[in-house]
């Protein structure tokens, strides 16, 4: 193993509300340098795979789950696969699927690599996870702008309605974001505005992230 091999990675968290742009944004970054970094160079990882398994509850119950509390995620394995990728070994991510509401038979295998790009909500609320991330990132979308990119987003792709999407915005999304969300802002070394789209932002992370790849600091 090389010197490369064994340098521990970076791992670049992205926060903020649902439909704030997060997905968006590490997505774009990791789309434009996996070409040039290649794959043992940089892998994205969601939050969302990690939302606990609810096979075992009937899919009334499955529908009253607050998706917006911290305990809705399965932290301690999401630290536990944090810290195989740092030891250099693969993991098996969960997926999701948001019209079942649990997991999918289906896993991804992720490899380590230099630079580790995680998007989700929570990541910030939980201490352990957050004493992992090297760079913490906080989308700042104004929460009206996120809610009509959420309605779009949620019936065009989560198979929800008009009144499931409003009932769960007004229970816990909001309430949920007011928690937990906006006061992780704290954390984050950077704040970014205008969403998913912000180009100076992305080439900024862009450029951080070619002088820890080749610079190594
Ligand atoms: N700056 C932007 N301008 C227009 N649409 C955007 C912008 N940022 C995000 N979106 C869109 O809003 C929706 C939610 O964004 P997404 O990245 O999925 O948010 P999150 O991951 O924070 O939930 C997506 O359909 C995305 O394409
Ligand atoms: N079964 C589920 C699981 C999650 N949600 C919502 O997803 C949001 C987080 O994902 P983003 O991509 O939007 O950040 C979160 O606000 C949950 O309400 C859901 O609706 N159903």
């Amino acid at each position: 193993m090389n010197a490369d091999q064994l340098a521990k990675p970076t791992i670049i968290a992205v926060v903020g509300a649902s439909a704030s742009g997060k997905t968006l944004f590490a997505q774009t970054i990791y789309d434009e340098l996996l070409p040039e970094l290649g794959e043992q160079g940089i892998s994205i990882i969601k939050e969302d795979s990690y939302y606990r398994a609810q096979d075992d509850l009937p899919m009334e119950e499955r529908i009253r789950t607050n998706y917006d509390h911290p305990n809705a995620f399965e932290h301690e394995l999401l630290h536990q696969h944090l810290s195989d990728l740092t030891a250099g070994k693969a993991i098996e991510c969960p997926t999701y699927c948001y019209k079942t509401h649990t997991r999918t038979a289906e896993t991804v295998t992720i490899n380590p690599t230099k630079i580790i790009l995680i998007e989700g909500i929570m990541l910030l609320t939980n201490e352990q996870l957050r004493s992992s991330f090297d760079i913490k990132v906080y989308m700042d979308t104004p929460l009206d702008i996120c809610l009509i990119r959420r309605i779009k987003r949620d019936t065009q792709e989560r198979g929800r309605s008009i009144d499931s999407i409003t009932n769960q915005y007004l229970e816990t999304v909001r309430p949920m974001y007011y928690q937990f969300i906006e006061p992780a802002k704290a954390h984050a070394d950077i704040v970014i505005t205008r969403g998913g789209k912000n180009r100076m932002a992305i080439e900024v992370l862009k450029a951080k992230i070619r002088q820890l790849t080749y610079n190594n600091n």
